[in-house]
Order: structure tokens, then C-alpha cells, then sequence
């Protein structure tokens, strides 16, 4: 039985801070972005991968529609995935170089674990729920998932670029006329890690209503 047992999970009126409380803050505080060509093998695991989707499984989802899906790129997939990224620089520069072009397909190859991810957007059988709230299911989603990275001791960090938006990269992961590409995922083992950058106080971004009695 884990220290932590689920019957330790606080209820509405329980007082007090646990140990989840503690956890939970400290996984939330110590995450941060990594940019793939920092993240190397070994990466997670088959059963980890799994207990990751798991967890983004896990995110609000107003109506359950599961308006967004991941693809995973494993190895055999990421040349093709460097040549829509070449693609994508020829496209907005025709005088990129072999090098740079070079260098763009060589970012497809950088972090053990890649996955896209996906939002389809409201124009399918639940027009009730719009697109930003999709997409906020989706960023749940992906902060559960790179929370349990981080917690088995992965580093991990989203990457998104122009290619996002190309035909090419619609075509190779299959996009229905009502998906939008969001981000890329990737998970691997960090070489080393930065200072945690400084947060923004909840002051700049929290206030409180105030209604005057005239105004109700
Ligand atoms: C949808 C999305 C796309 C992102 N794309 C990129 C990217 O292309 N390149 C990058 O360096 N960081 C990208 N980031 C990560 C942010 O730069 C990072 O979260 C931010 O700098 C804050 O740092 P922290 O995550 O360590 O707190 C992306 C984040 C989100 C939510």
C-alpha cells in the first residue's frame, strides 16, 4: 500500500495540509519547458507512456466529447516527419541553405518521445462546445501528462513552429477538415536542467469583482 492511500485524499471540509498537497505543489513548482534537442534516451517506457495518456485522459472535458487526440512519431516515422519540416522551410524561404534545410529535419529527431497534439474544432456533432473550450481541455490534458513525466524524473517541453499550420503536416498525421495541430509533446531524459524561471505573482493576474449595490 502506497504511504499516500487514496483514503488520504482531502475531502470538502477536511482542514489542513497533506502530504498530497506538498507533492502536488512541488511537482506543479520544479516542471519546466526543455527544449527537445536537450531531452535523450532513455526515454519512458511502453507501461509509462501508457500511464501518461492515462493522465491526460484524466482532464476536464465539458459534454465528454474528447475533442482532442495525440500521434505518437516513433523512430521509423521521423524522417518523414524532418521532410515536412524541410518542406516547410523551402516554402517560407526558397533560398534556405542544405544546412539549414538539414537542420530543420533534423529537429524530427531530437527527444526519445514525440507526440502531436490534436483539437478538433466545433464544427462536428457537439456545436454546444466552442473551441476554447477544447482547447482547454487539451492543455489539461497535456499538463497532466507532463506532470507524470516529471514526476518519474523525465524532462519534457512543447514545441509548436510554422510547420503546425502546412499542408504537409496535415496530410502525414492524417487531420481531418476539423483538426487543428496544437503542439508537439516531447519526453526524455534532461542532460541538465535550467533554474526554474520566475513565475508570474497572482497578483498581475487575479482580481475580484466588485459590484456596488447600484450596480446589480
Ligand atoms: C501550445 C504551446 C506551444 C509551445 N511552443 C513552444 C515552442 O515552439 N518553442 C519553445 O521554446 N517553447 C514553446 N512552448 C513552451 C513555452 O515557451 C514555455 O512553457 C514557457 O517559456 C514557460 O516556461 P516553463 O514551461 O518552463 O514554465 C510552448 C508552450 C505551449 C503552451
Amino acid at each position: 500500500m502506497s504511504a499516500l492511500s487514496i483514503l488520504d485524499t482531502p475531502v470538502p471540509g477536511t482542514v489542513g495540509r497533506t502530504a498530497y498537497a506538498d507533492l502536488t505543489a512541488t511537482l506543479i513548482q520544479t516542471r519546466q519547458q526543455l527544449a527537445p534537442k536537450r531531452l535523450f534516451a532513455p526515454g519512458p517506457d511502453a507501461r509509462q507512456i501508457h500511464a501518461y495518456f492515462q493522465a491526460a485522459a484524466a482532464a476536464p472535458d465539458h459534454g465528454q466529447i474528447l475533442p482532442w487526440r495525440f500521434v505518437v512519431v516513433p523512430a521509423a516515422s521521423r524522417a518523414a516527419l524532418g521532410e515536412v519540416f524541410a518542406q516547410a522551410l523551402r516554402e517560407r524561404d526558397a533560398s534556405a541553405s542544405d544546412k539549414e534545410l538539414a537542420e530543420a529535419r533534423d529537429k524530427a529527431h531530437r527527444g526519445p518521445f514525440v507526440a502531436l497534439a490534436i483539437v478538433r474544432d466545433a464544427t462536428d456533432d457537439h456545436p454546444e462546445i466552442p473551441l476554447q473550450e477544447r482547447l482547454i481541455s487539451l492543455g489539461c490534458a497535456i499538463q497532466n501528462l507532463l506532470l507524470s513525466a516529471h514526476a518519474d524524473g523525465f524532462g519534457s517541453g512543447l514545441v509548436s513552429g510554422q510547420a503546425m499550420q502546412t499542408a504537409r503536416l496535415r496530410r502525414l498525421f492524417a487531420m481531418a477538415h476539423n483538426e487543428q495541430a496544437v503542439c508537439f509533446v516531447a519526453i526524455g531524459t534532461a542532460d541538465r536542467r535550467k533554474p526554474i524561471r520566475p513565475r508570474p505573482d497572482p497578483a498581475l493576474f487575479v482580481s475580484e469583482l466588485n459590484c456596488e449595490a447600484d450596480h446589480v
